[in-house]
């Protein structure tokens, strides 16, 4: 494919989708081809899924059923939007993707990191993300940042246990050693400014690297 596909992971409230929109905007005034799309959704049947999952009301949905529905998620999304635009050349900057299901279904859930990852295969056939930024921050912190966002939507995981959001972490660092050629550490404690120039240095090196 001629594109770059990139995505960016992390635990709730790390400032994935901020700094995303950021980059996205900086680079795409500076002319280049950015689709800045998110998971799950980012095209209507996909919405409609996540509208699905992430009901608080859909309180008995098992384990195996939620990994399918992200998975299935993903499939549409990767067939409709992604692949498309990564023909045409573009930089796809995707707020989350198969990573979040390894640590969240496959890790926190405890389905297994190597289970999930065999039945994204299959969703994705194989398509896996260039590179992959990590936005590393404590639960506790992630989750006071949602408590003061007053306008977000609160979702069927943010109301999991702190337990679960520890464990989430524990998977994502799992994942780091297992991808460690393509996910990049970026240190989400501090400030907007300073995440935020971290994230510009490894995307710039980032499309270096692919010749961008
Ligand atoms: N470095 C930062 N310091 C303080 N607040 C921040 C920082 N980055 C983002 N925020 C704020 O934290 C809140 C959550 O940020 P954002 O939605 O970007 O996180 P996220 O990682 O996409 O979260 P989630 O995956 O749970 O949706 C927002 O109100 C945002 O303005
Ligand atoms: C793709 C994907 C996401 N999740 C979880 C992670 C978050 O709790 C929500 C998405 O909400 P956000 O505000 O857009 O970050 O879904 C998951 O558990 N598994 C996945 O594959």
């Amino acid at each position: 494919m001629k594109g770059i596909f990139i995505t960016g992971e992390g635990p709730e409230g790390a400032g994935k989708t901020s700094i995303l929109n950021r980059l996205a905007k900086e680079f795409s005034d500076k002319g280049y081809p950015i689709l800045l799309t998110r998971e799950p959704g980012g095209i209507s049947i996909a919405e409609k899924v996540r509208e699905v999952i992430l009901d608080p009301k859909n309180t008995e949905m098992d384990a195996r059923t939620e990994a399918l529905l992200y998975a299935a998620a993903r499939r549409q999304h990767l067939v409709e939007k992604v692949r498309p635009a990564l023909e045409s050349g573009a930089i796809v900057l995707c707020d989350r993707f198969i990573d979040s299901s390894l640590a969240y279904q496959g890790y926190a859930r405890g389905l297994g990191i190597d289970e999930v990852y065999e039945m994204n295969l299959f969703a994705t056939q194989e398509m896996m993300p260039d590179a992959t930024l990590y936005f590393d921050i404590e639960p506790e912190q992630g989750l006071k940042r949602i408590e003061m966002h007053k306008g977000r939507e609160v979702n069927r995981l943010d109301l999991e246990a702190i337990d679960f959001h520890h464990k989430v972490c524990e998977g994502y660092e799992i994942l780091l050693d297992k991808f460690a050629d393509r996910m990049h550490k970026i240190d989400a404690s501090g400030t907007f400014e300073q995440v935020y120039e971290q994230a510009k240095q490894t995307f710039k090196e980032i499309i270096r690297a692919h010749g961008k």
